[in-house]
C-alpha cells in the first residue's frame, strides 16, 4: 500500500528554535480516505499541511504525495489546497480568480463547474472586496477544486462559516469525496471530524497521539462518566474512589470521569449505600480529545 499511498510522511520533523512544531511523525493515507487532523492550537496541524504542500521545508523526514515530491505533485495538479487566510484579489471577480488558477493547470475542470461544486455560481461576477468571510472560504474551495485534484488539503476550511454554510460546504465536499478523492482536513470542530472523516489523526505538541476511526479514537481514551445522586458525598470521599480522573460534587449530585468505571461503581455502592439514579456514559469524541490532548498527560 505504501507505494500507492496518497500521502506518506515518514519521520517528519520541523522545529522553530525551541518549539517542536512537528516532532517526528509517520503517517500513511490511502487513496480515497477522508482524514481529519485534529488538535488544539499549536499542535502542529498547519505546519504538517504546509510540509505536505512543500510550502515549509522539513528539518528531516520525507513527504511523498502519490509517490512524488510535493512540488512535482503540485505541478501535475494532483493537490488542491485551501489554506487559512489564503490571499484573494480585491479587484478581480470570483470567476476571474478561479479562471486564473485554472489557466495554471494542464487539465483543469471548467470554471463554471468549480463554482457550481463550491456552491458559488451566483457569485461569479462579485469582486473579491465584496465577499463575506464565509463566501471567501467558498472561493478558496473553488480555487482548490479547479485543478480537479486527487488530493485536497484543507486547513480549517469552515472557520469563517455560519452553521448553514458549514452544512452546505460539507455537502459539496461529500459529493467530491464520493468520486474516490482523498481529503485531509485540519479542524477544531470535533463534530466535523465525527461526521465527515473516515479516520481521525489526533495531534498534540507536534506528535500524533491517536490515529484511527472515530470509534477507535474514542475507545483509546477509554474513560466513562459516572453520574449519581450520592447523599453525604464530600470532595475527599469522591476523589478517593478508584479509577477517578476528574470529578465534580454539587450538593448530592456527583459526576466522575473514570478510567475503570466498574471499579469506581463498586466502591461507590459499597461506600454510599444511599446512592441512586446512577448513569454511566462512554466518553464522546470530545472527551477523548480532551483527555488525549490535555497537558496533564505530560506527567504520565
Ligand atoms: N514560522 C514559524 N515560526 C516560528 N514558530 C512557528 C512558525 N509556524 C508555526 N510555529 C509554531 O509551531 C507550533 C505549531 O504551529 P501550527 O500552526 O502548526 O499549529 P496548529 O495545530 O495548526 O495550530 P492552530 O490550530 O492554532 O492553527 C506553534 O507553537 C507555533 O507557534
Amino acid at each position: 500500500m505504501a507505494a500507492g499511498a496518497a500521502v506518506r510522511l515518514s519521520g517528519l520533523r520541523k522545529h522553530y528554535g525551541e518549539v517542536r512544531a512537528v516532532d517526528g511523525i509517520d503517517l500513511t493515507i490511502a487513496p480515497g480516505e477522508v482524514v481529519a487532523l485534529l488538535g488544539p492550537n499549536g499542535a502542529g496541524k498547519s505546519t504538517t499541511v504546509d510540509m505536505i504542500l512543500g510550502l515549509t521545508k522539513p528539518d528531516s523526514g520525507d513527504v511523498t504525495v502519490f509517490g512524488s515530491t510535493p512540488p512535482d505533485a503540485i505541478k501535475r495538479g494532483t493537490i488542491g489546497a485551501m489554506l487559512q487566510g489564503g490571499a484573494l484579489l480585491d479587484d478581480a471577480t470570483v470567476g476571474e480568480m478561479v479562471g486564473m488558477v485554472a489557466s495554471l493547470h494542464r487539465r483543469p475542470m471548467p470554471v463554471a463547474e468549480a463554482l457550481r461544486r463550491a456552491g458559488i455560481e451566483e457569485l461569479a461576477n462579485r469582486r473579491g472586496n465584496k465577499l463575506s468571510g464565509g463566501q471567501k472560504q467558498r472561493v478558496r474551495f473553488a480555487v482548490a477544486l479547479v485543478s480537479d485534484p486527487d488530493l485536497l488539503l484543507l486547513d480549517e476550511p469552515t472557520a469563517a462559516m455560519d452553521v448553514g454554510s458549514r452544512r452546505e460546504f460539507w455537502r459539496s465536499m461529500q459529493a467530491f469525496t464520493n468520486t474516490g478523492r482523498t481529503v485531509l482536513f485540519a479542524t477544531h470542530y470535533l463534530e466535523e471530524a465525527e461526521e465527515f472523516a473516515d479516520r481521525v489523526v489526533l495531534m498534540r505538541r507536534g506528535n500524533v497521539v491517536a490515529d484511527g476511526s472515530v470509534a477507535q479514537v474514542r475507545a483509546l481514551a477509554g474513560g466513562r462518566t459516572v453520574r449519581a445522586v450520592v447523599p453525604g458525598a464530600t470532595d475527599e470521599m469522591i476523589a478517593g474512589l478508584p479509577g477517578v480522573t476528574e470529578f465534580q460534587v454539587r450538593g448530592e449530585q456527583v459526576a466522575v470521569s473514570s478510567f475503570d468505571s466498574d471499579k469506581t461503581l463498586r466502591a461507590l455502592l459499597a461506600g454510599f449505600p444511599g446512592v441512586h439514579d446512577i448513569e454511566i456514559a462512554a466518553v464522546g469524541l470530545e472527551g477523548a480529545f480532551l483527555s488525549l490532548t490535555s497537558d496533564e498527560e505530560e506527567t504520565r
